[in-house]
C-alpha cells in the first residue's frame, strides 16, 4: 500500500520560497542597517603643551566610523600634568619629558590594552613655547627632544611633538566649538571662537566679505563636509592673561621704582617682585629700565576704572594700514554672528559670576568687577578659602583685561557682548584647540560630505513593514494547509 504523504502543491511551495526570500531580505537589512551590535572605540590622545602648564586629552569615537560625523568625544576628564608648562623646562629639559609621565600612565589605564598600538598621540605646544623659541631657540629644541624621547617610549602610536602656529592655535579651536555643536556637517551658520591663554590669545570667525586679500596672513580656509570656509584667525602673543599682566606691570615700572601701587589688585594686597623675573619674557625684556632695584613691591588699590585705564596702556590703536584694525595694527573683519569663549574666559568669567552673558550685560559685568575689585583682599581670602591665591589674586586683573579686550581690543559693543557664550564644557567635551588638532590630523572630518547611510530611514522602514507582512501572511498561509493536509490524511487512514 502507498504510504500516506503530505503532496505539497506547487502554490505552497512557491509560497515558502517568498517567505524564505522575505526572511533573508528582513535579516540582510537589519544587520547592514543595525551592525555591529556591541558598540566598540577607538581612541586618540592630544596633550596641550600650554604656557602655564600642559593637560592630557582622550578622544574616543565609535571603531567603526572613523570617518564620520559628530561623532568623536572627550573619553575622560582631563589630566592636568603636575608643575609649570614645558617651556619653564629650558634649563633641565629631561625634566620635562618626565613630567608627563603621571598623564601617560593614566592614558595608559584608561584606554583598552588591545586599543593602544593604534591609538595616536599628539603634542602642541602654544605661546609659551613660542615665547622660549624667540628667546632661545637651542633650548626650546631641548625641551622639544626630551619630550619626544618621552612620548615615544610609550605603547601608543607617537605622531610628533610640534609647535602650533597662532594662526592654527585660533583655527582648530573653531573647528573643535563648531564641530562639537553639530555645525559643520549641514554646513549650518558657525559660531566665532575666543581662547583667552596665559601667554597669546586668538579670536577667530567667519566674515562674510572675508577673503584673505586685505591681510593674507589671517586666512584659513577649509572645506568640511562639502562646505567651503574663509575663516578669519590671529593670535595676539604676549596678549595671553599672564603677559598681559606683566606688560601692565613693566608699564607701571618704567622709572624703575621700588613701590608700584596697582589698581588692578586688591586693597591690602601686596608682593614683591624682582625685577629681573618681571622682564625675563620677550613680551617685555626691552623694556626693562636701567638702573632699577632688584625687587619692587607692588601694592593693590582695587579701582575698576583705572585698572581699564592701565590696561588700555598695552594697545595701541594709533597705526592701521588696513581698512579696519582690532588693535596694534592688525586687521580684523566686522564682528559677525555669535561667539564661544572658552579656556581663561572660563575659568574667569565663571569664578566672577559673569559667564552668562544673557542674564548678565556688559553694563551688569562692569559694575560687578567695580564692586569686586574694590573688596579688600583679607576679605576676599576670608570668601574663598580654598582658591589658589594666585588665581584669587588677579581674577579683577584678568576680569577686566577680559572686559577691556573684548570691547575695546575687538570691538565688542553692549549688544554684541550678548553674542558671545562662555563656555566650559560642550557636549561633555572640553572646548579648546585640541578637538579640532585631532581632527584635522587624523582626517576625520572629510572634505565631502559622507556617504548617506546604506538605506535611508523611511524606506528602511518601510522595506522592514513590508516584509514583516509578507512573513506573516506565509507562516499564516504554512499553518494552514499544513494543518488540512494533516487532517485530509487522518481521515484516508481512517
Ligand atoms: O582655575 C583657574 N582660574 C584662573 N585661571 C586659570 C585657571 N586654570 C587655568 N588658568 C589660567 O588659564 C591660562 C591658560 O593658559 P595656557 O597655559 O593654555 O597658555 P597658552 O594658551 O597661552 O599657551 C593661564 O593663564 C592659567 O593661569
Ligand atoms: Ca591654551
Amino acid at each position: 500500500m502507498k504510504e500516506a504523504s503530505p503532496g505539497y502543491r506547487p502554490v505552497t511551495i512557491f509560497v515558502v520560497v517568498i517567505g524564505v526570500i522575505a526572511l533573508v531580505a528582513l535579516v540582510t537589512v537589519a544587520v547592514v542597517q543595525n551592525k555591529p551590535l556591541t558598540q566598540k572605540y577607538k581612541y586618540g590622545i592630544v596633550l596641550d603643551a600650554g604656557s602655564s602648564h600642559t593637560a592630557l586629552y582622550i578622544y574616543k569615537w565609535p571603531a567603526e566610523k572613523d570617518n564620520n560625523t559628530g561623532r568623536v568625544t572627550q573619553a575622560n576628564e582631563t589630566c592636568k600634568v603636575k608643575g609649570p608648562g614645558i617651556s619653564s623646562y629650558a634649563s633641565n629639559p629631561q625634566g620635562a619629558g618626565e613630567s608627563l609621565r603621571a598623564c601617560m600612565l593614566e592614558a595608559k589605564k584608561f584606554i583598552p590594552a588591545s586599543r593602544q598600538e593604534e591609538t595616536p598621540l599628539y603634542l602642541g605646544a602654544t605661546a609659551g613655547m613660542r615665547l622660549l623659541n624667540m628667546e632661545n631657540a637651542s633650548a626650546s629644541d631641548s625641551v622639544f627632544k626630551a619630550v619626544e624621547e618621552a612620548l615615544d617610549s610609550y605603547t601608543f602610536s607617537y605622531r610628533g611633538a610640534r609647535l602650533l602656529t597662532g594662526l592654527e592655535e585660533g583655527a582648530f579651536g573653531w573647528v573643535t566649538v563648531n564641530y562639537l555643536d553639530g555645525r559643520l556637517t549641514q554646513g549650518q551658520k558657525t559660531i566665532g571662537a575666543l581662547d583667552l591663554g596665559g601667554a597669546s590669545t586668538q579670536i577667530s570667525f567667519v566674515s562674510p566679505n572675508f577673503d584673505g586679500s586685505e591681510s593674507p596672513n589671517n586666512l584659513m580656509m577649509f572645506r568640511l563636509y562639502g562646505n567651503d570656509y574663509n575663516l578669519y584667525s590671529h593670535s595676539f602673543l604676549c596678549y595671553g592673561k599672564d603677559q598681559a599682566l606683566r606688560q601692565t606691570l613693566a608699564h607701571q615700572t618704567q622709572s624703575g621704582q621700588s613701590i608700584v601701587n596697582d589698581p588692578c589688585f586688591h586693597s591690602k594686597y601686596s608682593k614683591v617682585w624682582e625685577y629681573s623675573n618681571l622682564y625675563d619674557t620677550p613680551c617685555v625684556a626691552d623694556r626693562k629700565p636701567d638702573n632699577s632695584p632688584t625687587n619692587f613691591t607692588l601694592n593693590g588699590s582695587g579701582n575698576f576704572q583705572q585698572c581699564q585705564q592701565l590696561i588700555k596702556s598695552i594697545f595701541n590703536f594709533t597705526q592701521c594700514k588696513y581698512s579696519r584694525c582690532s588693535f596694534n595694527g592688525v586687521f580684523q573683519p566686522e564682528l559677525q554672528g555669535s561667539f564661544g569663549a572658552f579656556s581663561a574666559y572660563y575659568y574667569v568669567l565663571d569664578f566672577l559670576n559673569l559667564a552668562d552673558t544673557s542674564r548678565v550685560s556688559l553694563e551688569k559685568a562692569k559694575d560687578k568687577l567695580k564692586e569686586y575689585c574694590a573688596t579688600p583682599w583679607p576679605e576676599l581670602q576670608k570668601q574663598h578659602p580654598k582658591t589658589k591665591e594666585k588665581y584669587l589674586s588677579e581674577y579683577c586683573f584678568s576680569g577686566t583685561y577680559i572686559l577691556t579686550l573684548l570691547t575695546e581690543g575687538y570691538n565688542f559693543t553692549a549688544d554684541t557682548y550678548k553674542e558671545i557664550t562662555v563656555i566650559g564644557k560642550m557636549q561633555g567635551s572640553d572646548a579648546g584647540w585640541t578637538l579640532g588638532y585631532m581632527l584635522n590630523l587624523t582626517n576625520m572630518i572629510p572634505a565631502e560630505a559622507p556617504d548617506r547611510p546604506p538605506i535611508a530611514y523611511p524606506s528602511y522602514v518601510s522595506i522592514m513593514v513590508i516584509t514583516g507582512i509578507v512573513l506573516g501572511i506565509v507562516l499564516l498561509f504554512i499553518v494552514y494547509t499544513h494543518s488540512r493536509t494533516q487532517c485530509s490524511n487522518t481521515q484516508k487512514i481512517v
